[in-house]
């Protein structure tokens, strides 16, 4: 009945529930008392009725009554634990399990992110691990009461009398044989249920990211009909779904109401024949419900867990996803530790990258060294690989080929978490978060005071515009910055970089370009970095990177050009020609293009 992925991820659930045994056990005890209750009340039925009310002797008959209540009374109540237990155990699974994965998608490297819409991501801690939590929770807790509770009654109605009881059994092959035709076909719907939502919810995240490109484009319409053939999908089968659900449900209501009728009619006649008594048959009748009532619900408790085993497949496909390579290193920890206290140098011997290994490569025999002190700079046309460089260096990407040396050490052998504190990073886009500026700045690092997170915004001459926002830096920044100007959330994010502190700033100046007043800030701050700082830096404006001891002018990939300044226009190659198209060139263009001599 259930395939053996099933069981692995019934497992891995069971893992995270046995975390909370307690309420789980208490939860169970309650199941014998619940499967007594449902037994003795039929029992004590055939009592009252055959020797109090048949023969007409009504001592005593009262007190069997008032059991009955207690009876019915315990039967709620263990009923009502044995739900709350189990819920909860399952909801504090799911809780965990979505803490899990929530870290686990924090660890997922770069190349997942390139390969999966985030919205996808998305679906999975949400629409997936709600389906679990309410699904499989309520559908496994109903399924197991009710099996347990439907074998005891059976034996019951054997025990009372066994033609009638075989009558029933008869039912059960059909509507078993129907329930695993079913079964399989929901399974298919809801695995296609659960990826066209997926990638509706992937392209929705988009759409709302670029809605103002979309209104700004009137592209509206493309927008919507694309949106609809994902949303039409998972309409589609959904409703293929309800089908199957639908007919199988009236098709078992039919049978068991005629086995029903089937029971009374045969039963009526046996009572009649005085092969049975009275109370037997009203017993049986009483009972009949809870083994048809679950039977019913057999197929519907089958759909909630066949829905949540597809969403489970979904989850797991994240907790087998490989994580972000640490790296592995020879050297002991202390050994690494003193060895990357500070940063020394930096060498690129004959690298070579493409993403995902295949393909073209994206940076061809690549070769450089920085020391500390030192500012390098990386030039050239859009998608020659600048990027590409501090991408491999920050460890996005683990798979170059040669060799990249940091203070002599291979750069894959070197686990990320030990060399963060000697790099910062400007990034070319901006991302800011739905917080104040002050935690925009320190990401919530404790050891970022708020002395220095101010540091950071005076050293890119932020703090001015900041201080002149109504709570400062308390300012709280809603939907990725949209209260600040492009300028304003680039100092932002470059206060960010300085404040983290690493000894080797790194930084992707933006392409898009931001008021004149705040380009001169930019400027200012990243001639001040130079003169300061290790730095490697991608620069669009080629004024930014005169003064670097090194440039290394990309094509395609390969270093074409290398040396400083005055050498490179000296050549008159690809750094001239590179320097007279660029369209930012600063007010000082004629001290740029000249040449030495
Ligand atoms: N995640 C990725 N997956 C596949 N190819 C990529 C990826 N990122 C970049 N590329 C490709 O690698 C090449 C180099 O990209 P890179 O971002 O390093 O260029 P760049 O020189 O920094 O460009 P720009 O100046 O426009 O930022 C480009 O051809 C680009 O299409």
């Amino acid at each position: 009945m259930i395939k053996s992925p099933d069981f692995q991820h019934l497992k891995h659930f069971f893992e995270y529930a046995s975390r909370y045994k307690k309420t789980a056990v208490i939860g169970l005890l309650m199941m014998p008392i619940s499967v007594a209750a449902n037994l003795l009340f039929p029992w004590l039925i055939i009592q009252v009725i055959d020797d109090h009310l048949t023969p007409g002797k009504y001592d005593g008959m009262m007190w069997l009554i008032a059991i009955m209540l207690v009876v019915l009374v315990f039967n709620y109540i263990a009923d009502a634990i044995y739900t709350y237990c189990l819920r909860l155990t399952g909801q504090k699974a799911v809780f965990d399990m979505r803490m899990a994965l929530f870290q686990r998608i924090l660890k997922l490297p770069r190349t997942y992110y390139d390969k999966t819409p985030t919205g996808v991501t998305l679906s999975r801690l949400t629409s997936d691990l709600e389906v679990i939590g309410e699904s499989f929770v309520l559908g496994v807790l109903s399924l197991v009461k009710d099996s347990i509770n439907t074998i005891a009654v059976l034996i019951f109605m054997f025990f009372i009398n066994w033609q009638l009881a075989l009558l029933v059994l008869l039912v059960f092959p059909p509507v078993l044989m129907l329930t695993q035709y079913v079964r399989n076909r929901l399974r298919e719907m809801y695995t296609i249920t659960r990826s066209s939502l997926a990638k509706g919810t992937g392209y929705l995240q988009e759409c709302l990211l670029g809605v103002k490109t979309v209104q700004l484009y009137g592209a509206e319409q493309e927008v919507e009909s694309k949106y609809h053939s994902y949303t039409e999908d998972f309409l589609h089968a959904q409703l293929k779904t309800n089908k199957y659900d639908a007919t199988l449900f009236s098709i078992i209501t039919g049978i068991t109401t005629i086995t029903i009728g089937l029971i009374i009619w045969f039963g009526s006649g046996k009572v009649l024949a005085g092969a049975v008594s009275l109370g037997v048959l009203i017993a049986f009748i009483n009972t009949l419900e809870k083994v048809f009532v679950p039977l019913r619900d057999f197929t519907s408790q089958i759909a909630s867990i066949q829905r949540s085993f597809a969403a489970f497949e979904h989850i797991e496909e994240l907790f087998v996803e490989e994580l972000e390579e640490q790296g592995k290193t020879l050297l002991s920890a202390e050994t690494l530790k003193d060895k990357l206290t500070n940063f020394e140098t930096l060498e690129f011997k004959n690298v070579r990258f493409r993403y995902g290994g295949v393909g073209p490569y994206v940076l061809d025999d690549v070769s450089f060294a920085l020391s500390k002190g030192e500012q390098l700079a990386l030039v050239g046309t859009t998608g020659s690989g600048k990027s590409t460089v501090i991408r491999i260096m920050s460890k996005a990407y683990m798979d170059y080929e040669g060799s990249i040396l940091l203070n002599g050490i291979e750069l894959s052998s070197i686990p990320k978490d030990s060399m963060l504190h000697l790099f910062s990073l400007m990034q070319q886009d901006v991302f800011l978060f739905e917080e104040n500026i002050h935690f925009n700045i320190s990401l919530g690092a404790d050891e970022i005071s708020d002395d220095a997170v101010v540091d950071a915004a005076e050293y890119v001459y932020a703090h001015d515009f900041i201080i002149g926002l109504p709570s400062q830096y308390q300012f709280e920044l809603k939907n990725s910055g949209s209260n600040l100007s492009a300028g304003q959330a680039q100092l932002i994010s470059f206060a960010r970089s300085v404040a983290q502190g690493g000894q080797v700033m790194m930084l992707d100046e933006a392409t898009s370009s931001v008021d004149s007043i705040t380009e001169s800030l930019i400027q200012k701050a990243i001639g001040r970095l130079f003169e300061e700082k290790t730095v490697i830096a991608i620069a669009h404006r080629l004024s930014t990177i005169r003064h670097s001891d090194q440039i290394l002018v990309l094509n395609q990939g390969k270093i074409v050009e290398q040396g400083n300044h005055q050498e490179l226009l000296a050549m008159n190659g690809v750094y001239s020609s590179l320097l007279t198209d660029n369209t930012n060139i600063a007010d000082d263009e004629d001290e740029l293009l000249s040449k030495p001599g």
